[in-house]
Parts: C-alpha cells; sequence; structure tokens
C-alpha cells in the first residue's frame, strides 16, 4: 500500500515546523518533504530550497510540483519527488497551506490532515520570539489566523499551546493507533 502524504497545517507561529522535526526525529516512518519557497535560502527556520519567482513559475509550468500555492507574498510548492517516497509505502509530512487542502486531497491517494491550534496570545508571542518577520508582517500573519478549513477537508485537530513533546505524542498516537511510537530519540 502507498504512505499516506500527512498535511501538517495551522496558523503562523503554531508549530508546524517545530511539531514536523519533532515527529521526524521521534518516528523513522515519517519523512518530511522539503518544500520549494520564494524566500532567501539564509531566512532560517525550516530546510528548503530558495529559488527566485521566475525559477519558481518555471518549475511549476514544467510540471516539477505536486503542489504550489501563493501566501504571505511568497510562492511555495511540495515537490513532486515526493510521489516516489508514497510510492515506496513511506509516509510523507508536509508544511500546506489551508487553502490548498482541497487540492492536496485530490492529489494524494491517501492523505491525512492534522491541523495544529494555539491561542492567540500564544501565536503572537512565538512569532515575535522567533524574529523571522518584521512587525508589519508579524500583524498580517496574525491577521490570517482565523483562517478557516475549507470546506470538505477532514482533519484532526491537535492544540500546540503548551509542552511540544504532548502535542508530539498526540500526533504520533493518531497517525499510528494501537502501534507503539519508534522513539530513536531521548524523552524531555
Ligand atoms: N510547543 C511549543 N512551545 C514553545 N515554543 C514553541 C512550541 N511550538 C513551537 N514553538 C516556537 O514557536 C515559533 C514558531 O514555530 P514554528 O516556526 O514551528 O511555527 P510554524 O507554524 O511553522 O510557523 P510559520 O507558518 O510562520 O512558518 C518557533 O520559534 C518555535 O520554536
Ligand atoms: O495561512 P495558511 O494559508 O494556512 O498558511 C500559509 C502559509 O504560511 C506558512 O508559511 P511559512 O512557513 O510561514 O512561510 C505555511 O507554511 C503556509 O505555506
Amino acid at each position: 500500500m502507498s504512505g499516506r502524504f500527512i498535511a501538517i497545517v495551522g496558523p503562523s507561529g503554531v508549530g508546524k515546523d517545530s511539531v514536523m522535526q519533532a515527529l521526524a526525529a521521534r518516528d523513522p516512518r515519517l519523512g518530511l518533504a522539503r518544500r520549494v519557497i520564494t524566500r532567501p535560502g539564509d531566512a532560517g527556520g525550516e530546510e528548503f530550497d530558495g529559488v527566485t519567482e521566475a525559477a519558481f513559475e518555471a518549475q511549476e509550468t514544467a510540471g516539477v510540483f505536486a503542489l504550489s500555492w501563493r501566501a504571505h507574498g511568497l510562492c511555495y510548492a511540495i515537490p513532486a519527488t515526493v510521489d516516489a517516497v508514497l510510492a515506496a509505502g513511506r509516509d510523507v509530512m508536509g508544511n500546506l497551506s489551508r487553502s490548498v487542502l482541497i487540492a492536496a486531497q485530490a492529489r494524494f491517494a491517501r492523505i491525512e490532515v492534522i491541523a495544529l491550534s494555539a491561542d492567540h496570545a500564544t501565536l503572537a508571542a512565538r512569532l515575535v520570539r522567533r524574529g523571522r518577520e518584521t512587525d508589519a508582517e508579524i500583524t498580517r500573519r496574525l491577521e490570517r489566523a482565523t483562517f478557516t478549513l475549507p470546506q470538505g477537508v477532514k482533519a484532526h485537530v491537535v492544540e500546540n499551546n503548551g509542552v511540544l513533546d504532548d502535542c508530539v505524542a498526540a500526533i504520533l498516537t493518531h497517525l499510528y493507533p494501537g502501534a507503539m511510537a519508534c522513539n530513536t530519540g531521548t524523552d524531555k
């Protein structure tokens, strides 16, 4: 059976990248899709392929992306190379925009949507502490926090207000019910 594409979604600052990195470190069954983004490659945060807008559009036209979308003035994509990993039966996580979920459900034969949530004050404090965006950009990101999931999207909602490990454990239990999560790291 093919693997599942695990879409990790939620407002900016909710912890999508942190949770995905922790999941990948905790459980070798979970791969991580490396995104293509029109953001300077040294911006920090997740590992991604930074490209110019012209290069992005050329790759998009050439069909090398499984999914692509625009948000926060940037272009984002999940490369179609994930198909080979899924075909080999491996689950792969990807950080997606909530706006691309209908397309994602159509694109992948098996998909799980994990919607992370955190309260507004927590999101704001995290974005300021992370310091990747300007104050104005942070304000715009927080305004988008209430974006609702498109109708027809079936998501499993997991809170990430508290300890990251609790959120990670809840996701592993949902993805692999009844099975012991493989723990290759150390519990904190
Ligand atoms: N459970 C947590 N407790 C404390 N800090 C956290 C937790 N989860 C994430 N953070 C911190 O919050 C900040 C935002 O997390 P992260 O970049 O993973 O969010 P994101 O959802 O991927 O955001 P964006 O969509 O803007 O990329 C980071 O600095 C991260 O270290
Ligand atoms: O608000 P929505 O549309 O759900 O998410 C929009 C985009 O915001 C985040 O981008 P980044 O990782 O902060 O650059 C997400 O990863 C997504 O690509």
